[in-house]
């Protein structure tokens, strides 16, 4: 019996996964470097049975169509599920899954990362040292405490929790959260549920790291700015369009806050001339909250055995509803 073809979109795919593949499958990986684009993906998808999509591209219609009616499974090497499109999925009945959990503490740890360095000016920090102009003095150079600051979390899932439990032990006053529904978490961890407005209003703190849909895309406007204080920290691991950049861009010019630390940002990869990198107040890195060598290995493992479960038949470990 002739063995399931599998497309791995990306040649860097961490072996350990194409090792728990190649037994039962026979693979086809792109090669294209840095990375291959939709129609060099489209060329090689044609007959496969399922995709290992480590892609930040969109996976639509088109991507099914060049696969063809056999093809019934993709493992999405990311949590975030945004940039595929659930529909059709699920219209043509091909499972999905994704790879959550794996990589909450390695983006949890980035998260602390960001507020640190834009509570304590890391950006500014630099260049004042790159352009000589140190100096010294009890009042120069201050910054704000992460220790016995109120923050809010909006999006109380696995990185959300993950984020509040680092958070313990910075001592903080008080660990808040927005979403739908009090999380059983929260109870142990000591957050409490707040609506969004009171979240932005009293955080001294604010971390996005919710899943990005049509209730939460631009969620981050001139409003909610408006609500955080000056003195407020403003941090992003969930997705770039969570925020409209511009009134985030503004409130940073205008300082009416403190600072903001992004791993996500619109477009990606950002141009290097974007406003956002002009702004001494704001911390960049270039979406790169899970990898670490341990979390993508785990992320890829988990995707592979997902499409071998997925190809069996079997329920995969962590299918997108
Ligand atoms: O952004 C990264 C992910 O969704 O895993």
């Amino acid at each position: 019996m002739s063995k399931p073809k599998v497309l791995i979109t990306h040649c860097e795919v961490p072996s350990s996964a194409i090792d728990l593949l190649r037994t039962d499958c026979d693979l086809i990986i792109n090669d294209e470097k840095p990375y291959p684009n939709i129609d060099q993906i489209k060329a090689k998808a044609k007959g496969v049975d399922a995709i290992l999509w480590s892609s930040k591209l969109k996976l639509n219609e088109d991507v099914l169509n060049a696969a063809g009616p056999q093809m019934k499974v993709v493992a999405t090497m990311s949590a975030g599920v945004d940039n595929i499109d659930l529909n059709v999925l699920r219209k043509n009945e091909v499972k999905l899954a994704n790879t959550p959990i794996v990589l909450n503490e390695s983006v949890a740890d980035l998260a602390i990362g960001l507020a640190l360095a834009a509570c304590r000016r890391f950006t500014e920090g630099r260049e004042i040292i790159t352009s000589a102009k140190w100096t010294f003095g009890p009042q120069w150079f201050l910054g704000r405490d992460l220790f016995q600051a109120r923050v809010g979390i909006v999006g109380f899932g696995g990185i959300g929790q993950a984020i509040a439990r680092r958070l313990k032990a910075f001592d903080v006053t008080e660990i808040m959260y927005s979403g739908h529904s009090e999380k059983e978490e929260a109870v142990a961890l000591g957050a409490k549920l707040v609506d969004f407005q009171l979240l932005c209003l009293q955080s001294d703190f604010i971390f996005a790291c919710c899943p990005l849909n049509d209730e939460t895309r631009g969620m981050f406007n001139a409003k909610a700015f408006g609500w955080m204080h000056k003195s407020a920290v403003f941090v992003n691991v969930g997705r770039g369009e969570l925020v409209v950049q511009k009134d985030l861009v503004k409130a940073l010019q205008t300082n009416n806050l403190l600072g903001a630390g992004l791993d996500v940002m619109t477009p990606e990869p950002l141009p290097k001339d974007h406003e956002l990198l002009k702004l001494s107040n704001c911390v960049l890195t270039p979406h790169v909250a899970s990898a670490t060598k341990r979390t993508r290995d785990a992320m890829a493992e988990l995707c592979a055995q997902n499409i071998l479960r997925g190809l069996g038949g079997e329920e995969m470990f962590t299918p997108v509803p």
